[in-house]
């Protein structure tokens, strides 16, 4: 027995090397949505000096058998306690599942909608916390684990590794909740639950091995590019942040002030959870959330008290409340009418005005041409992993260049409506180069005659030699980070070409 469990890692590194051959093969095939990306990360790595396969999220979701079984347990000692399965616990997996089928979180209103907003809040956060730390998670599971469990008892696993080892859940009551779950899933969900017990009280023994994981990786797509640009310290640094998460951050209006700390540059920081609505000055309408790095922007910009400010890509409008809230006449223009609702919402609550028009913004123009432009332009989010753990797990970097070739046909179409002498500030909230200083210096190719506005002098540390600004999560890790962002600031000649 001692020997086969000395033996089993070596196996089931072998047995490793072949999966990844096969999911080369599958990738190649074609088979399966991202068979390459699931089977590439099979990695050795050196554990206590015994090799264990690292297997991440994406092996786990859909590959074979790992191994030979190293834990047997009889499922009669399965479901002590037996708490009622709780609705928030629920809701997160429920939220798990649909990002494992590709959707955002975002785009799941429904999967929470019978939850009380107590029990939303926590089932978002438990969501957010197994999503951060996915293939951590999977990284000490398959440790455990004899084959692959059907993917919603693997993923009340990984909901159970993370309130152990993250949260901090006593183990009795992580343990019983998670068999008390799968109990809940059929008789298959109910036979899982003697495998789900044992191997969750061996995970409440590893804080330390947890301790020393590595951050989750960015996947290749977007790993390289940020490699490519910054090497591989930055690199680390930046997951490390998307590991930390995100504080809220909030703008408040001019002669207001907001919950928390107030930052350098203008915002302030909430870095305890708290429910949002209930916070002082949220209904009187004195602040809204943005991130810190989002409401440089505007800073670039610098608005002008009666200046006509279109916000081309407006909603859900943090940027269009800032414009407004420094006296300028804003036109916020969207495609989306969903997502200008929102912004209707956000204008009204905070007793601020702006002309809200729904249209393509390739196809609009304006009735005259505006002093500035703020083009907060759709992009690859990237930024914003932080506080969107899902968008690495359910994007391949394949609309990348759809969106580039979008942003482009944005700054010309903008420059075109602008006035001689305006001003157009470019913004993606996007850790790639090709959406932000690649942008930046492809514009100025194609519009020789432009000027680059430097950005405020309190900020030059992080301007680029282009006079771009460029923020990144790793920035201020003392304060809690940033969104990534790549702010420019053009101004069009005042001759008209
Ligand atoms: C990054 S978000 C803007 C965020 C917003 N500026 C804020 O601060 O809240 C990009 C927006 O671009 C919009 N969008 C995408 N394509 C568009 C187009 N062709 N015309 C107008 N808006 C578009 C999306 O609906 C989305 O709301």
């Amino acid at each position: 027995m001692a020997e086969s469990h000395r033996l089993w890692p070596v196996a089931a590194a072998e047995f490793g090397r072949k999966l990844c051959c096969l999911g080369k093969l599958a990738a190649f095939f074609g088979l399966g949505k991202r068979a390459d990306g699931l089977w590439r990360q099979i990695a050795y790595l050196g554990h206590g000096g015994r090799p264990f396969i690292r297997v991440t999220t994406r092996n786990l979701r859909k590959g074979p058998g790992l191994g030979k079984p190293q834990i047997r347990q009889s499922h009669r000692n399965a479901g002590a306690g037996k708490p009622p399965p709780d609705a928030a616990r629920k809701g997160a997996l429920r939220l798990i599942a649909g990002v494992r089928d590709g959707l955002s979180l975002s785009d799941q209103p429904s999967a929470l909608a019978r939850l009380t907003p107590p029990e939303r809040a926590r089932a978002q956060r438990l969501a957010l916390a197994v999503l951060r730390n996915i293939d951590r998670a999977d990284t000490l599971l398959v440790q455990h684990l004899s084959k692959k469990p059907r993917p919603d008892v693997l993923d009340v696993l990984r909901l159970g590794t993370v309130e152990l080892l993250e949260m901090g859940e006593a183990p009795h009551g992580a343990v019983n909740a998670a068999v008390g779950l799968v109990q809940t899933m059929g008789p298959k969900g109910r036979a899982a639950s003697g495998m789900v017990n044992a191997v969750l009280r061996k995970i409440a023994g590893q804080s330390a091995e947890w301790t020393d994981l590595p951050p989750e990786e960015m996947p290749d797509w977007l790993r390289e590019p940020v490699t490519n640009a910054w090497g591989s310290e930055v690199t680390l640094a930046i997951e490390a942040a998307h590991q930390a998460g995100a504080p809220v951050d909030f703008t408040a209006k001019p002669g207001s002030a907001a919950p928390g700390e107030a930052l350098p540059t203008g915002s302030f920081r909430l870095r305890d959870t708290a429910q949002i609505t209930a916070l002082p000055g949220y209904a009187e309408g004195d602040w809204w959330v943005q991130d810190a790095a989002a409401a440089m922007a505007v800073r670039l910009l610098d608005p002008k008290p009666g200046e006509h400010i279109v916000d081309l890509c407006a909603a859900p409008g943090g940027k269009t409340l800032q414009l407004a809230a420094a006296g300028a006449q804003v036109t916020a223009v969207d495609i989306s009418d969903a997502r200008l609702a929102r912004l209707r919402e956000n204008l009204q609550r905070c007793g601020l005005n702006a002309q809200v028009v729904t249209a393509d913004a390739l196809e609009w123009h304006p009735a005259q041409q505006p002093d500035a432009i703020l083009l907060d332009a759709p992009c690859s989010a990237t930024g914003t992993i932080r506080r969107h753990p899902d968008l690495p797990l359910i994007r391949d970097g394949s609309a990348l260049d759809g969106l580039t070739a979008l942003q482009a046909a944005l700054i010309d179409h903008a420059l075109t409506i602008l006035k001689p002498g305006g001003r157009l500030v470019f913004a993606t909230c996007s850790l790639l180069q090709a959406e932000g200083e690649d942008q930046l210096a492809l514009a100025l190719e194609r519009h020789p005659d432009l000027t680059v506005i430097q950005p405020p002098a309190d900020l030059q540390d992080w301007t680029t030699p282009e006079g771009g600004l460029r923020l990144r999560p790793d920035y201020w890790p003392d304060r809690g980070g940033m969104d990534g962002f790549f702010i420019a600031c053009l101004q069009k000649p005042e001759a008209s070409r």
